[in-house]
């Protein structure tokens, strides 16, 4: 999907919202569990529920990993199911050596080499330049590198002064560099709404994957008041708050009520926004 796409989506959707499918096989409702594969039987639910809400979807690579081959069938089955309109986010946090980020780029982008066709993967750029580029040779793939994340842990490295910057500033100075907006986006936290603007000083055309808002409460009114640019520029992710809004046989129900609640508030942010 292109950068074009990516916005045309948001402002015809009138959503901004990624859904997370942090699927936790301990968390699942007791009916799904005598299904062949319960895991895939709740995206399925949960993504029927909320597609025509979310502009994407971001299964996070921890949560199927941590099931062994069978998790990683689910995953394989969860991207084949969510619709081609819209943008899908392997959420793994990968990075390493040039030649090992290789064989991680393979495997969430070339389906060709046994691996999954995801439009984009999360990327720690700890490891710097040779341990990103890989990741950028693929032609309509997208990375995003984690600059400020949500986690109380984001102060120990990336709120440290270097000069006359933060590391998260740096990183996200030095990785415009690597790549131009139409491949690279940078994860915010929603717990960190505060920094927005700064960020959107030095990153102003880039998109933005937003997580936090729901079970970390971050706030969707102050994210999208200093995020939001002319082409949309965000993606503003909620997992737990939808997926486990209830446990019980209407789950899919209520992950839509909670999903259609976060979009209607984003139809109202982004109708103040004159499309570029
Ligand atoms: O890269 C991420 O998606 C991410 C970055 C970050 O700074 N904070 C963060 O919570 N995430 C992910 O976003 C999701 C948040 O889930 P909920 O807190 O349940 O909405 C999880 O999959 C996290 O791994």
């Amino acid at each position: 999907m292109t950068y074009s796409e990516l916005s045309n989506l948001i402002f015809e959707k009138k959503s901004y919202l990624c859904v997370g499918l942090d699927t936790d096989p301990r968390k699942l409702p007791r009916h799904l569990l005598t299904e062949p594969d319960p895991v895939f039987a709740f995206n399925k639910a949960i993504i029927d529920a909320t597609a025509d809400l979310a502009v994407a979807y971001k299964p996070n690579i921890a949560f199927y990993e941590a099931q062994g081959p069978r998790g990683w069938e689910s995953l394989q089955k969860t991207l084949d199911y969510i619709p081609a309109n819209c943008f899908t986010i392997a959420d793994a946090k990968r990075g390493d050596i040039g030649n090992t980020s290789d064989l991680y780029a393979r495997t969430f982008f070339d389906p060709t080499a046994a691996g999954l066709s995801f439009d984009s993967v999360t990327v720690a750029p700890y490891m710097g330049r040779d341990s990103v580029l890989p990741f950028l040779a693929y032609e309509g793939k997208w990375i995003i590198l984690l600059a400020l994340t949500s986690n109380s842990g984001s102060a120990d490295f990336q709120r440290q002064q270097v000069g006359d910057q933060e590391l998260f500033e740096m990183v996200i100075d030095t990785a415009h560099t690597w790549a131009g907006p139409d491949k690279l986006m940078f994860v915010v936290g929603a717990t960190q709404a505060d920094e927005l603007s700064r960020i959107r000083e030095i990153a102003p055309d880039n998109f933005l994957l937003v997580p936090g808002v729901g079970a970390q409460g971050g706030s969707l009114e102050e994210v999208s008041r200093r995020g939001l640019t002319a082409s949309g520029g965000l993606l503003v992710n909620a997992s737990r708050s939808i997926l486990y809004a209830s446990d019980g046989i209407d789950f899919a129900d209520r992950a839509r009520i909670e999903a259609k609640a976060l979009q209607e508030e984003m139809a109202k942010h982004l109708a103040n926004i004159t499309k570029f």
